[in-house]
C-alpha cells in the first residue's frame, strides 16, 4: 500500500505555511470556493511527479510576491518511509528523496504513482493532440523507466534538428551529414516510445470499456485509435522520405511528436459527436483505467486525487464512483468538495476509513 502520511506547504500557491496529516485511507477536503482544495491536491501531485498538474510555470506555483516554495512530504510505501522534498528558489528547482538529491527528476517519477481527475481534463478529449500525448506520456512514464528519458532526449534532438532546418533555409548549404546524425538519434530514441505506446493501447481500451459501462450504467462501444506515421513505415524511412518537405517547412513533419489518439464512441469521434455526459463518463473511465494499469503494474494502488467530482457527474454516476473507490482495490483517495455534508453522506458507510479536512 502507498500512503501519504503528511505534507507541508510553504509559499506554495495560496499556502503561506501549512501542514496536513492524513490518518485514514480516504480524505475528504472541504472548504469554500478558492480556499485551496485543488492547490492541496496539486501539491500532492507535485511531490509524485516533480511538477504541477495544472501548470508548467513555477512562477504560478509560487505564492505571489515571494521567490520560491517548498513542499515536504512523508510517504509510506509498503512499510518503507520516503521523505520527499521539493524546493524552488529564484527559479532553481531541487528534489530529494530521503535527503538524497536527484540528478534527474525523471528518476523520481513512477516511485510514488498518483492519478488526478480534475475539471480541466475535458481538454484531453476537446483539446489538440498535445493534450492527449501529454496524458499518455504521464501514464506511460510511470510504467516504463526508460520511457521518459527517451522522450526528453528525443525532444532535445528534435529542437536541434528543427533549428538546423531553419538555418539551412536562411543560410543555405548542404547539411545532409548532420541531418543524418539527428535522424539516427531520433530513430534510436523515438522508436521505443512508439513501441510502448502501440503495445499499451489494446489491453488498456478493454479496461476503459469495462469502466465506461459501469459508470454510465449502460453499454456503448468506446475505442481509442493510435494515429502514428510509424504504423506504415519504419522511422528512418519516414524521416528520409520527409526530408525535402521538412526543409521546405523548416520543421520535422513526421515522428512520434505528431502522434494522436482518436477517441471514438460507437465509431464516431467523441470530440464532435458525444454528449457532455458521455464525454464525462469516458474521461472518468479513462482515468480509472489508468489507475488500474498502474495498480497492476506496481502491485499496489497509486494515490487517487479527485477534484470536484460532485460538480461533474450526476448523482448516479457519483454513487457508482464512490462505491468503486471505497472498494478493496483502491488505496489512498483524496476528494474535494465545497459541501462537507455531501462528502460525509457519500462516505457514511466507510466512516471508519474516512477523514474530513476543513479549509479555513
Ligand atoms: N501563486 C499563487 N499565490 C497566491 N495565491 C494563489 C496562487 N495561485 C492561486 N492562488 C489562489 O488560490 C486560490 C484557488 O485555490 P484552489 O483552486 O485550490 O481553490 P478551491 O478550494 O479548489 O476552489 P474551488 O472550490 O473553486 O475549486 C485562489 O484564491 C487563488 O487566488
Amino acid at each position: 500500500m502507498l500512503l501519504l502520511r503528511k505534507i507541508s506547504l510553504v509559499q506554495f500557491k495560496n499556502y503561506t505555511a501549512e501542514r496536513f496529516e492524513f490518518n485514514k485511507r480516504i480524505t475528504g477536503i472541504t472548504g469554500r470556493n478558492g480556499s485551496g482544495k485543488t492547490n492541496l491536491l496539486d501539491a500532492i501531485y507535485y511531490i509524485c511527479f516533480t511538477k504541477s498538474y495544472f501548470t508548467s510555470s513555477e512562477a504560478q506555483n509560487t505564492q505571489y510576491q515571494t521567490n520560491g516554495f517548498r513542499l515536504e512530504a512523508y510517504m509510506d510505501k509498503k512499510g518503507q518511509e520516503g521523505k520527499i522534498v521539493c524546493t524552488v528558489k529564484d527559479g532553481k528547482k531541487d528534489i530529494s528523496l530521503n535527503d538524497e538529491p536527484y540528478d534527474r527528476f525523471s528518476h523520481h517519477i513512477g516511485k510514488y504513482p498518483a492519478v488526478m481527475i480534475a475539471p480541466d481534463d475535458a481538454e484531453i478529449i476537446l483539446g489538440g493532440s498535445e493534450e492527449r500525448r501529454k496524458w499518455l506520456d504521464a501514464l506511460l512514464c510511470q510504467l516504463h523507466p526508460g520511457y521518459l528519458d527517451n522522450l526528453i532526449t528525443y525532444q532535445k534532438i528534435l529542437q536541434q534538428r528543427n533549428s538546423l532546418l531553419k538555418t539551412i533555409a536562411t543560410q543555405g548549404g548542404n547539411q545532409d551529414a548532420l541531418l543524418d546524425v539527428f535522424d539516427e538519434q531520433l530513430v534510436y530514441h523515438g522508436t521505443p516510445v512508439f513501441e510502448v505506446r502501440r503495445d499499451f493501447l489494446p489491453s488498456f481500451i478493454r479496461q476503459v470499456q469495462e469502466l465506461y459501462d459501469y459508470l454510465a450504467g449502460q453499454h456503448e462501444v468506446v475505442n481509442i485509435q493510435y494515429q502514428c506515421g510509424l504504423h506504415e513505415q519504419p522511422f528512418n524511412k519516414l524521416l528520409a522520405s520527409n526530408r525535402y518537405k521538412d526543409m521546405m517547412m523548416q520543421r520535422t513533419t513526421g515522428g512520434i511528436h505528431r502522434d494522436d489518439l482518436q477517441f471514438l464512441l460507437d465509431d464516431h469521434a467523441m470530440k464532435t459527436s458525444a454528449s457532455q455526459g458521455q464525454r464525462k463518463s469516458f474521461l472518468f473511465a479513462l482515468k480509472l483505467a489508468q489507475f488500474e494499469v498502474i495498480r497492476q503494474h506496481k502491485k499496489f494502488p497509486p494515490l487517487l486525487l479527485l477534484d470536484d467530482v460532485f460538480e461533474k457527474l450526476d448523482r448516479e454516476r457519483v454513487s457508482r464512483l464512490i462505491s468503486l473507490v471505497s472498494g478493496p482495490t483502491y488505496g489512498q483517495v483524496f476528494i474535494t468538495d465545497t459541501h462537507a455534508e455531501r462528502l460525509l453522506d457519500a462516505f457514511k458507510e466507510n466512516e471508519d476509513s474516512f477523514q474530513l479536512i476543513k479549509m479555513r
